[in-house]
C-alpha cells in the first residue's frame, strides 16, 4: 500500500524533471544554432528581400535556389572551383557572390551588342551566357530604337536580375544603323561598352536578302534589289535598300564615335567568330574586363551544321547548335554581282578600318 502511495507521488515528479529537461534542450539548440550563425544577416536579408519583392517563395525553394547558378555553371563546363581564382582588376563575381542569388537586382546594362544585323550576335550572346560573370537578356528589346518613349524603367525591368559585379548584357542589332541611338544610349550612361559583330558586307547582305526571301517569298531577285533601275549593266547600287546600306559600316561607325571613344567600342570579326569562336569570345571576356571562362573547351564543330556549337550550353547537359534560320545556306547570287558588291564596299571598308586600326581582310 505504502509502496504503491509512494510511487503515484513520483511520477508527477519525474514528469515535471522530465519537462525541465526537454526545455533545457530546446533552449540549448536553440543557442547553439542562433551562435553558429543559422539566423545570420543572409537569412535577414532574404526576409527583408522576400517583403520588398512581395515575391513569397516557400523557405524551402529558396535554398534550393540558393548556390544553383554558380553551381550549375562549374559543374556543367567542367571548371574546378580553383580554375576560378580571381585575377587582379576582374569581377570575379561568381565567388564573391556563391550563394547570394536572392540579391540580385536588375540593372541598366553595362555592356550592349549593338550590331551588326546578321553579323553572328545571336551566336556571340549565346556563348557569352556561359560566363557566370554575364547575365544576358534572351531576346531582343528595341529599346534606344523602337521602345525609347516607354522610358528607362521599363527598360530596365526587361533585364534579368544581376548580383553585383556580374555584367548585365542585351543585344538589338539595330542599334548600330539607328541614327538616334548612340545619343540615346549615350545619354543612358557614358560608360557602356559598345560590342559590334561586323562580317563582309557582301556575305551579310546576302544572309539578310535569304532572311527576307523566307519571311516573304516572291520577292524580286537580289540583283534587282541591289541595283538601281534594276538593271546590273548600269552597276548602280542602291545604298537605299537596307541590305546594302547596313554594310556601310564606316558610316554607321562616325555616328557612334560622335558620342564614344573607339576604345568603348568592341569589334568582332564575324568570320573568326565561325573559325575560332573561343579566340573571339576570349577577346570579349577581356574587353569587359572579365576572367577568361569561356574557352576551346566549350565549342565543338559540328560538320553537318557546318557551324561551331556548344558543347553544354547554359542550363543543359547536352550539346546546342544554333537553330535552323543561323547559319542556314544561301540564295544563289550570280558570280559578278559579288564582285560587283566587293568592288562597291572596297573604299568604305578601307575606311572602316582606317577608323578602327583593324584590317578585317574583306
Ligand atoms: N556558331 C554559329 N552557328 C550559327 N550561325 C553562326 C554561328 N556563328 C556565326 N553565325 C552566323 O550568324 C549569322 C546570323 O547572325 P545574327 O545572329 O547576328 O542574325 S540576326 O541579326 O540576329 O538575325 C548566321 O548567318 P547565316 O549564315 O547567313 O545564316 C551565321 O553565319
Amino acid at each position: 500500500m505504502a509502496g504503491s502511495h509512494h510511487l503515484q507521488q513520483e511520477v508527477p515528479r519525474l514528469q515535471q524533471k522530465l519537462f525541465f529537461v526537454f526545455i533545457f534542450a530546446v533552449v540549448c539548440a536553440s543557442l547553439y544554432f542562433f551562435l553558429s550563425g543559422f539566423c545570420d544577416s543572409s537569412l535577414m536579408d532574404t526576409a527583408k528581400y522576400l517583403r520588398q519583392t512581395s515575391k513569397l517563395l516557400p523557405l524551402t525553394q529558396l535554398f534550393q535556389r540558393k548556390n544553383a547558378t554558380v553551381e550549375k555553371t562549374v559543374t556543367d563546363f567542367g571548371l574546378s572551383t580553383s580554375s576560378l581564382i580571381r585575377s587582379p582588376g576582374v569581377p570575379g563575381a561568381h565567388i564573391d557572390n556563391v550563394g547570394k542569388d536572392w540579391a540580385a537586382t536588375r540593372r541598366l546594362p553595362q555592356a550592349i551588342i549593338i550590331g551588326v544585323k546578321k553579323g553572328g550576335t545571336r551566336a556571340l550572346l549565346e556563348f557569352l551566357r556561359l560566363h557566370p560573370d554575364i547575365r544576358a537578356l534572351g531576346s531582343e528589346p528595341h529599346f534606344f530604337d523602337r521602345h525609347y518613349s516607354r522610358g528607362l524603367n521599363w527598360y530596365r525591368s526587361m533585364m534579368p536580375r544581376a548580383l553585383e559585379g556580374q555584367v548585365v548584357l542585351e543585344k538589338t542589332p539595330r542599334y548600330f544603323v539607328t541614327a538616334e541611338s548612340p545619343g540615346r544610349i549615350h545619354t543612358m550612361s557614358k560608360e557602356v561598352k559598345l560590342i559590334v559583330v561586323v562580317r563582309d558586307p557582301v556575305t551579310r547582305a546576302i544572309s539578310d536578302y535569304t532572311q527576307i526571301v523566307s519571311k516573304t517569298p516572291g520577292v524580286p531577285t537580289f540583283e534587282t534589289l541591289t541595283f538601281r533601275n534594276g538593271t546590273e549593266s548600269e552597276l548602280e547600287v542602291d545604298t537605299l535598300w537596307s541590305p546594302i546600306s547596313i554594310g556601310l559600316y564606316a558610316l554607321h561607325l562616325e555616328r557612334w564615335l560622335a558620342y564614344f571613344p573607339l576604345e568603348q567600342i568592341h569589334f568582332v570579326h564575324g568570320e573568326r567568330l565561325v573559325s575560332d569562336p573561343a579566340g573571339e569570345v576570349g577577346r570579349v571576356q577581356e574587353f569587359l574586363g572579365l576572367q577568361k571562362i569561356i574557352t576551346d573547351k566549350h565549342f565543338y564543330f559540328n560538320k553537318t551544321k557546318g557551324f561551331p556549337c556548344l558543347k553544354k550550353p547554359e542550363g543543359s547537359s547536352k550539346p546546342h547548335c544554333l537553330g535552323q534560320t543561323k547559319g542556314r545556306p544561301h540564295a544563289n547570287i550570280h558570280p559578278q554581282v559579288i564582285h560587283r558588291l566587293h568592288q562597291f564596299y572596297q573604299p568604305h571598308n578601307l575606311r572602316f578600318y582606317q577608323m578602327t586600326g583593324q584590317d578585317f581582310g574583306w
